[in-house]
């Protein structure tokens, strides 16, 4: 469960997110809102690499704005960028691998979690592949197993789906959808693939100027004539 409450974040005037308070209780969250809205603002104070102004952020009760960015990986938050960060000569295995030196670790051997993740996004069977010969898709499941390794508890996910072909998208929805019955962790998605969004997270949060204007069941926010006019394109 998240709880922001009352969060503010300036970049000299600008108000990238604007007094913004929200929960999101289910498992897969949607975060939405057009360029600029404050989208990876939002999550770069979740991660720690941007500074809220105002406000408090908790995670199933902790406190995370008083966590350092480390203590925040202890605590179970990790993350993906909308530029994937895999190593190119390194072997999928190894990129993952090398993620469990640096959290905590969860049940089982270090290569039975290896294993377990690269089953779970379907990279067994390119395990020892280098990094540089991964096509895009490929180099997002392994962003996802980088997130999932260890003993994840909310998973940060910044654009996954971005350009992916329909059928990786179809295939990138299922890894979504198992995430929280295979770990237990929450994820919360930042995605302009509404469809992608739609089909995966039961509650979304819709950010405008750094405000929220929708939050609810990812059906009905859609529906929502004010985010179809912010964000969808409709008509006035
Ligand atoms: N480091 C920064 N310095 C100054 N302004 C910033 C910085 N980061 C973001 N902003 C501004 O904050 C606002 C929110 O930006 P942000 O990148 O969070 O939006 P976004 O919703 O993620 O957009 P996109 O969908 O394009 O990724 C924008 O006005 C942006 O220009």
């Amino acid at each position: 469960m998240i709880r922001i409450e009352n969060l503010t974040v300036r970049f000299g005037g600008v108000r990238a997110i604007d007094a913004l308070s929200a929960e999101l209780a289910a498992p897969v969250c949607g975060l939405i809102g057009p360029n600029g809205a404050g989208k990876t603002t939002l999550v770069n104070v979740l991660s720690g690499l941007v500074w809220a102004a105002e406000g408090q952020v908790t995670v199933d009760g902790t406190e995370l704005l008083a966590l350092r960015p480390a203590q925040r990986v202890r605590f179970g938050l990790r993350r993906s960028f909308q530029t994937e960060q895999v190593v190119e000569d390194l072997s999928v295995w190894d990129n993952v691998q090398a993620v469990l030196d640096h959290v905590p670790a969860g049940a089982g051997s270090a290569f039975e979690q290896v294993a377990r993740v690269l089953g779970h996004v379907g990279l067994a069977g390119a395990a020892t592949r280098a990094g540089a010969r991964l096509n895009l898709f490929e180099r997002r499941m392994v962003e996802i197993a980088k997130a999932l390794v260890g003993r994840p508890r909310l998973l940060l996910l910044d654009e996954p789906g971005a350009g992916l072909t329909e059928h990786e998208a179809m295939r990138l929805r299922e890894v979504l959808l198992g995430i929280p019955a295979f770990c237990g962790a929450q994820v919360l998605l930042i995605d302009h693939d509404v469809d992608l969004i739609a089909d995966t997270c039961a509650e979304t949060l819709v950010l405008d100027f750094g405000r929220r204007l929708a939050l609810g069941p990812t059906r009905e926010v859609l529906q929502d004539p004010a985010v179809q006019r912010a964000y969808l394109g409709a008509e006035a």
